[in-house]
């Protein structure tokens, strides 16, 4: 007799698959079948496992992915928690604009966190950085400028069996930050460790642990993106302060480039869309229709 159950995968170590279910948590392997069918189970995909009589488990099913993103791989992220350097490196808005298209395009919801404020105290710079900011605030990111507060209302915000993840370019501050909200939280005695840990050659690869009614993942999030996979008459969607304005635009599927009364434009040319913004997407179109990421980028 066998019987199935269903669950989030929480961990994945050393080819073991750690599945919360209604039961508790149980320790899987998956089926070869995902191999010959070149299907790999993720941290966080909602899966069915099979169990025998004698305990023996295999996860037989993965269900459908809202999407599957970063390496290690976490699937059905529905916020970033997107990191960005005030400096070390230097802060850009360039590189801000592409982690915030990318995400979009996925689906996923971003909040933004400006780590090494501290470094820049008090200076003109950070002043500039903050007005930048200001704008991404008021198109609908939020923005955190200290560790504190972020970690504080992250537990209001994390809501119920939603999966978070950490992004940012290298250096930003994703591991300082993640070591930070798991102190906080409690993490590194809490109970899911204990368990898994009981084996001796356990070394765990990807987990999520639990923060507010959700989790966040125990992975250094990711660091580089490609764009070029989005479809170029689909880029303007991905920018959430001109998908608002084109309802205004004269021309349905208008593309912000030179059609006649479009709003986009008539909002740059009153500078209520930054400049920085609209350089951005053009140079992304740029990318997608080259079919590579540009040279300065790499
Ligand atoms: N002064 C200051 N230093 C910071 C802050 N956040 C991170 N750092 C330092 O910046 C360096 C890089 O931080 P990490 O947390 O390793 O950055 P990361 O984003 O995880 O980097 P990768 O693993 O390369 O992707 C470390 O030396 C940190 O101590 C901050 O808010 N203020
Ligand atoms: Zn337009």
């Amino acid at each position: 007799m066998t019987r199935l159950a269903k669950g989030t995968v929480i961990g994945l170590i050393a080819g073991y698959y750690d599945v919360e279910t209604d039961e508790g948590l149980i320790r899987t392997r998956a089926r070869g079948v995902f191999r010959q069918k070149k299907q790999k189970p993720a941290v966080g995909d909602h899966v069915e496992i099979q169990i025998d009589d004698q305990g023996t488990s295999y996860l037989v099913k993965i269900f459908p992915r809202m999407n599957r993103i970063g390496r290690p791989a976490v699937a059905n992220v529905s916020h970033v928690l997107l990191v960005i350097s005030a400096v070390q490196p230097d802060f850009s808005l360039q590189l801000l604009d592409r982690f915030l298209t990318f995400f979009a395009w996925q689906k996923v919801a971003v909040t933004l966190y400006l780590s090494k404020a501290d470094l820049l105290k008090n200076s003109a710079k950070l002043e500039q950085i903050k007005q930048d900011l200001a704008y991404y605030q008021k198109i609908g990111y939020p923005v955190y400028f200290d560790a504190e507060t972020l970690a504080k209302e992250l537990n209001q915000k994390i809501g119920k069996d939603q999966i978070w993840t950490l992004a940012g370019q290298s250096g930003a501050g994703k591991s300082t930050l993640l070591n930070k909200l798991k102190k906080d939280a409690n993490q590194e005695t809490g109970q899911i460790s204990m368990v898994l840990n009981r084996g001796k050659h356990t070394t765990r690869k990807v987990q999520l642990f639990k923060l507010g009614k959700g989790f966040l993942a125990d992975t250094p999030g990711f660091s580089s993106i490609d764009l070029t996979p989005i479809k170029l008459d689909q880029l303007k969607n991905y920018f959430l302060e001109f998908k608002k304005a084109s309802a205004h635009c004269k021309f349905r599927g208008c593309l912000h480039l030179k059609e006649p009364k479009c709003e986009v434009k008539r909002l740059l040319a009153e500078s209520e869309i930054i400049q920085s913004r609209y350089d951005d997407y053009l140079a992304m179109r740029n990318e997608i229709e080259e079919g590579r990421i540009p040279e300065y980028l790499k």
